[in-house]
């Protein structure tokens, strides 16, 4: 039986982290592509990544590229290809240019691996991977963006801080849009199966959502030339881990939902099982009142930012 082939697009700081994480984990054989303007750098961090093969005990192959025949036939394709943002900047501002970017790797990707599951993560996340599913025309259950494990595990990690208990025992859902707006469900957070409220009182709980939702500018305010990625690449990881492993995960995704919680064929994070197939299945919850309002607040965001791309490209 072959391993499975891992293509990462964009071998720059998420990407080739990315990479580290499935080469350490074996999960398969990894391509990592950037563009022709970056010249051998992609070869150059692939081959450094796998002479630590002998010492850290994996046997993945690791080849960097420019040339998208060499991610030809990947079972699992993860997109990290774009500009990340600098303080002072929102994840929208990168819309214009990254949605450019997005649409090239996506034409690339459909005519090279078109039994691909695609894991989008270039922001602003929502739409790009709206834009992702457009343009490869690939069943949505293929096409799927990550965020949600990402902001879980940064709530996860505040949790733990506050309580000092160990991350493993914390289990946590946030739902929506990968953005201010992202949307925490409190009788969906327990610790040791205990629930969170019971744990900690509303004020101090609102305050560690804030942090969360505010998670990735609070890295890219400390790094200044860049934003999060080794939190993000163990995110990604994780989910081609799902895939390759048929791990049935359930965990938070940015999924094409159309009847589900009403989205009406938007890309915003759900709960759902991720297996081979991709996303096997959207799980819907009963949402409270207020919980669906913040969560209808979070779509319509997406779905604003989903049109202005689309003028964006019309107009060229
Ligand atoms: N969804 C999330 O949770 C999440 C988390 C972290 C970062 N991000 C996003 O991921 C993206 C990458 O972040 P980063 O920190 O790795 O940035 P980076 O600048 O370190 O790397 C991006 C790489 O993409 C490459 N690239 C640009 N255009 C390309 C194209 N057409 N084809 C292939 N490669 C191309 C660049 O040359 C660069 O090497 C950003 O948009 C960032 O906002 C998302
Ligand atoms: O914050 C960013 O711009 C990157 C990413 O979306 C994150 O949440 O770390």
């Amino acid at each position: 039986m072959r391993r499975a082939k891992i293509s990462i697009i964009g071998a720059g700081n998420v990407g080739a982290t990315c990479a580290h994480w499935c080469a350490a984990a074996e999960l398969g054989d990894i391509v990592l592509l950037d563009i022709p303007a970056t010249e051998d750098m992609p070869a150059g961090k692939a081959l450094d990544l796998r002479q630590a093969s002998p010492i850290m005990g994996f046997d993945s192959s690791v080849i960097g590229t420019t040339s998208y025949d060499d991610t030809a036939g990947s079972d699992v394709i993860v997109v990290t290809a774009g500009i990340p943002r600098k303080p002072g900047m929102s994840r929208d501002d990168l819309l214009a240019t990254n949605a450019k970017i997005v649409t090239s790797v996506g034409e690339q990707i459909k005519a090279t691996s078109p039994d691909a599951v695609v894991i989008v993560v270039s922001n602003p996340l929502d739409a790009m991977v709206q834009q992702m599913w457009k343009v490869t025309g690939f069943d949505s259950a293929k096409v799927c963006g990550q965020a949600g494990v990402l902001d879980t595990a940064r709530y996860r990690t505040f949790l733990a801080m506050e309580l000092g208990v160990s991350v493993e025992d914390i289990s946590a859902l946030l739902m929506g849009g990968h953005g201010d707006t992202m949307v925490p469900i409190p009788s969906c957070t327990s610790v040791g199966g205990i629930p969170i409220t019971q744990l900690i009182d509303p004020a101090r709980l609102e305050e560690i959502v804030e942090r969360t939702r505010k998670g990735g500018a609070e890295i890219v305010s400390l790094l200044k030339t860049g934003s999060a990625y080794y939190a993000p690449a163990a995110a990604c990881a994780q989910m081609v881990e799902a895939v390759v492993k048929d791990k049935k995960r359930c965990i938070p995704v940015a999924a094409l939902c159309h009847d589900e919680y009403n989205v009406g064929g938007y890309y915003v994070g759900v709960p759902a099982i991720m297996g081979t197939g991709g996303v096997e299945k959207i799980i819907e919850l009963s949402l409270t009142e207020s919980e669906t309002a913040d969560f209808q607040n979070s779509v319509d965001a997406v779905k604003s930012l989903v049109a202005t791309m689309d003028e964006l490209l019309a107009n060229g």
